[in-house]
């Protein structure tokens, strides 16, 4: 492709993604995925320049329509790349050539576009959707600038080492060289880093099981949650199973989890992984829609299980490095329909904890509301639960060294953030129901 060529389709690109981020259709990835089917032509170089400029005008969206609001224009997907290209300080010189795939001339309004960013707002600035300012300032303070500009970078790929396969340290360090593995011991023992994406699907290790794609802050929830073999476990919201596997391997694949989700998809993709990862004490089960049925699913094990997770569907507002489309998804109606929703999945999991048992609630998001605000909500409803300290908890297998300390609003529960941890933002909290209750 033509330099301008690669601008048109950034632009095409960039219009897909924004129609799909007002309708909460496709995410970017699968967006992204399917463009470049439908154009076979467009080599490695073309995609990763296109694909490039697209996900930096996501990772700066905001100050990029607060520049084409300023000039006037509408924040369409040709303004947003203008926008971008002249905060990059590129030359415009592709627009309006004699190449019949470039894109059209600038107009007087586009040419006089300016970038000055330091009249911006600060949330401009910073990207800071609307629906996610208050609870980024709560979380964040005066270290704002410096968590949204890490979460404006793009994340490392992080993975574990399966300990149900045995992995020997000289496997690990014979791993593809290309990989240039960052030894990340600091919270687990078991996790390692690459400082570039590459497909694993075609590395033995990974298709033997014997290494996960995980984020560290995931990795160290699942070994919060200290299921121990021959326990019974309830992995409430198992997605595609990435806490259940790493539980199994607690459990010494002794004992059971029940691995529910509502998302049957997601549970076949579990199954699979759970084949891969040699975990044996998964038990999948797809959660019906209609109330009863949910229920007598549940019945048998209501107030029977040792540990239940509860991890929540959320605005993924930690994993923005990964997803930076995600800021644009969301508005205050549909983070408030989400933090309900939360409040009544982590009501109804709790129902299966036995006395003495515990309940983990977590979330892979920053905001209070969506964190601190659903686990006070549920402490002050339930007054069989008793709210545990984290830091308790960092005592089970491969987790490493003392607890870190925690970007939660109150001393219990444990909030990482990437500026800080170095991970994605993620939230946990322990509840035990008391014996006897
Ligand atoms: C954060 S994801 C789970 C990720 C998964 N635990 C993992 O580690 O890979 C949240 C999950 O909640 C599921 N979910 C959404 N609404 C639910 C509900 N009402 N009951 C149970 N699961 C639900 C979604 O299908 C999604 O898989």
């Amino acid at each position: 492709m033509t330099p301008a060529a690669r601008i048109a389709a950034a632009i095409e690109l960039l219009d897909e993604i924004e129609k799909a981020m007002v309708s909460r259709g496709a995410p970017a990835d699968a967006i992204v995925a399917s463009f470049f089917r439908a154009r076979r032509y467009a080599g490695s170089g073309d995609r990763r320049a296109v694909t490039g400029l697209v996900y930096g005008i996501l990772r700066c969206r905001a100050l990029l329509v607060h520049m084409a609001g300023a000039a006037g224009l509408e924040p369409t997907a040709r303004a947003l790349v203008i926008a971008a290209l002249k905060l990059d300080g590129e030359a415009l010189d592709m627009f309006g050539t004699e190449d019949r795939f470039a894109p059209a001339a600038l107009t007087p309004a586009e040419e006089g576009m300016s970038v000055d960013v330091g009249s911006a707002p600060e949330d401009a600035r910073l990207n800071i959707p609307d629906w996610a300012a208050a609870g980024l300032h709560a979380r964040f303070g005066d270290a704002l600038a410096p968590a949204m500009t890490a979460l404006a970078e793009t994340a490392p790929l992080d993975l574990r080492i399966n300990p149900l396969k045995r992995v020997s340290e000289k496997i690990i360090n014979n791993f593809n060289n290309d990989f240039e593995l960052i030894d990340l011991k600091e919270y687990t023992e078991i996790s390692i880093r690459s400082a570039h994406h590459r497909m694993l699907t075609n590395e033995a290790l990974y298709r033997d099981g014997q290494i996960e794609v995980q984020d560290v802050a995931a990795q160290v929830a699942s070994l919060l949650v200290g299921a121990r073999p021959g326990e019974q476990v309830v992995d409430f919201c198992a997605g595609a199973g990435g806490k259940s596997l790493l539980m199994a391997a607690t459990m010494e694949n002794h004992g059971q989890i029940h691995a529910f989700d509502i998302s049957g998809k997601r549970l076949d993709a579990l199954k699979e992984r759970a084949k891969r990862a040699g975990a044996h004490n998964i038990q999948v089960k797809r959660l019906p829609f209609e109330d009863d049925e949910r229920s007598a699913l549940q019945r048998p094990l209501l107030g029977r299980m040792d540990r239940v997770v509860v991890d929540a569907p959320c605005s993924g507002s930690g994993t923005w490095r990964r997803n930076p489309d995600q800021r644009w998804r969301l508005d205050d109606a549909a983070l408030a329909e989400q933090a309900a929703l939360q409040g009544s999945i982590l009501k109804e999991a709790s129902a299966l904890v036995k006395p003495g048992g515990l309940l983990v609630y977590m979330t892979c998001s920053l905001l209070p509301a969506e964190n601190e605000a659903v686990a006070d909500a549920f402490a002050a409803d339930n007054p069989d639960f008793v709210r545990r300290d984290f830091r308790d908890f960092w005592t089970g297998p491969w987790l490493k060294g003392e607890a870190p300390a925690s970007l939660a609003l109150n001393g219990t529960d444990l909030q990482l953030a990437p500026h800080t941890h170095a991970t994605d933002g993620f939230f946990i909290a322990f509840f035990e129901r008391k014996p006897g209750a």
